[in-house]
């Protein structure tokens, strides 16, 4: 689904990344995860050809990853940022609607709608159709900003992308976990998801494997198991933790302090 070879992304003399090499299949959920400034937004920034990385090698479902053409590329791929806009002066369900921008030129006609309104009944955003963007909590936002992304990749293209930086901020602990099960029901369709999650337990439950990104770098890209070992965690976050085992999923529980 996604190779790279030697991707590196510097600021003047500053690595942000540094030979970052990764294959990555599809189908997977793969957690991006690692201290603060670790690199991972900038990461997710160069998955979603925002920010101009050099790489020896970039391809996306065996393609050169610039190879895709500027309007066909969002069918493919859809991005969540951690910071959107703050003033949106448009309805709820236009902001949802704004996934389905690249599908239509001036109207969308009723099948947009119908995903629009379908993704908003999933996210639980639907009450909240006649209340002000600006008015709305914090969770309440981010939800409705998961619906348009989920709404912009609603199509019968396979394998596709979905790159989300910390979607889980602000929400409460059901609607963090709805959420994870929503990205899990697309990637269990052979889609890839990459989530950027400081919880390290939840994406210890969730994730197929993790990224851990330190300083630039990938310390280590493997299953959970094996990336989230009490020496490795309590040296890369500079903190004491110990490790212990959660009762039903048999996966990793670090517990710090
Ligand atoms: N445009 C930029 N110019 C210079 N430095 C930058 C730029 N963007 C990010 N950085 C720096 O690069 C490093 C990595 O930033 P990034 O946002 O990718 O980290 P992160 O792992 O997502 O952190 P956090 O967990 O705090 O969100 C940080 O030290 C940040 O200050």
């Amino acid at each position: 689904m996604i190779q790279i070879h030697d991707l590196n992304f510097r600021v003047k003399d500053r690595f942000l990344l540094k030979t970052i090499d990764i294959e990555i299949k599809k189908g997977e959920l793969i957690a991006i995860v690692g201290p603060n400034g670790a690199g991972k937004s900038t990461f997710l920034s160069c998955l979603g050809s925002e920010i101009p990385y050099q790489a020896k090698q970039f391809s996306f479902k065996n393609k050169d990853i610039k190879s895709y053409k500027k309007d066909e590329i969002p069918l493919h791929r859809a991005k969540f940022s951690q910071h959107q806009s703050a003033e949106i002066n448009l309805k709820n369900d236009e902001i949802v609607l704004m996934g389905r921008y690249p599908y239509f030129k001036n109207d969308a006609d009723i099948s947009d709608k119908e995903i629009v309104q379908n993704w908003m009944q999933k996210t639980e955003t639907q009450h909240l159709i006649d209340r002000e963007y600006e008015q709305l909590s914090g969770g309440e936002k981010q939800r409705l900003h998961l619906a348009r992304v989920f709404t912009q990749l609603e199509n019968t293209i396979e394998n596709k992308l979905l790159l989300l930086d910390e979607p889980l901020n602000n929400l409460d602990v059901a609607h963090q976990f709805k959420t994870l099960h929503l990205i899990k029901e697309f990637t269990n369709k052979n889609n890839t998801a990459l989530v950027v999650l400081h919880d390290l337990n939840i994406a210890s439950q969730f994730a197929d494997r993790l990224i851990l990104l330190n300083k630039g770098t990938i310390e280590l890209f493997d299953e959970p198991q094996k990336v989230l070992t009490q020496e490795r965690i309590s040296r890369v976050y500079q903190y004491p933790c110990i490790l212990h085992q959660h009762p039903v999923t048999n996966q990793p529980i670090i517990l710090f302090g």
